[in-house]
């Protein structure tokens, strides 16, 4: 079902430090960071030739890896992005499956304008799962 990896995510307590690390030290192509208030982030977008790399780092006072950071205040590996050819039919296999699709259980528009879903990461050995209508 899933085909491409279409991002890996980190979630950082300094989104300018750790753009200046991908952009100075690695020399990468960057985005300007991006607000997303519905779901409780700023990105920037690190584009690499076979894939992206998400910086995310939070918005707000419920943002979803607040959590995640008081854990792991240095930042972290936060989440793995595949991409899926129809969001709902991937939804409703995974319900089926047993596994748990976080929020209200449909998908939402995330950072590229299109639909996307998350996974719990106790239903997906350890790692918090997205997926993204290609
Ligand atoms: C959509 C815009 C953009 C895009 O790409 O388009 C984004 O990607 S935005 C990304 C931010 N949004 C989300 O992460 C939404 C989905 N996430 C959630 O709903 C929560 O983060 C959740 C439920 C995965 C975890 O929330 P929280 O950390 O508050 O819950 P707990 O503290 O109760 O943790 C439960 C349990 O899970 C482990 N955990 C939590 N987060 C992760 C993670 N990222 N990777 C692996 N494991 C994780 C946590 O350690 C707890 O384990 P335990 O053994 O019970 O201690
Ligand atoms: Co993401």
């Amino acid at each position: 079902m899933i085909g491409r990896l279409n991002h890996v995510a980190i979630a950082v307590p300094d989104l300018g430090a750790a753009t200046a690390i991908y952009r100075d030290r690695l020399g990468a192509t960057v985005s300007a960071p991006l607000d997303l208030p519905e779901h409780g982030v700023t990105t920037v977008f690190v584009e690499l030739p076979n894939t992206k790399i998400e910086l995310i780092t939070p918005l707000g006072d419920a943002s979803p890896i607040a959590s995640f950071l008081a854990r792991s205040p240095e930042g972290g590996v936060h989440h793995l992005c595949f991409e899926v050819a129809d969001i709902d039919a991937a939804a409703e296999r995974m319900k089926a499956d047993g596994a748990r699709v976080l929020g209200d259980g449909r998908p939402r528009i995330g950072a590229h304008g299109k639909p996307v879903l998350f996974l719990h990461p106790k239903d997906f050995a350890g790692t918090l799962v997205e997926l993204e209508e290609a």
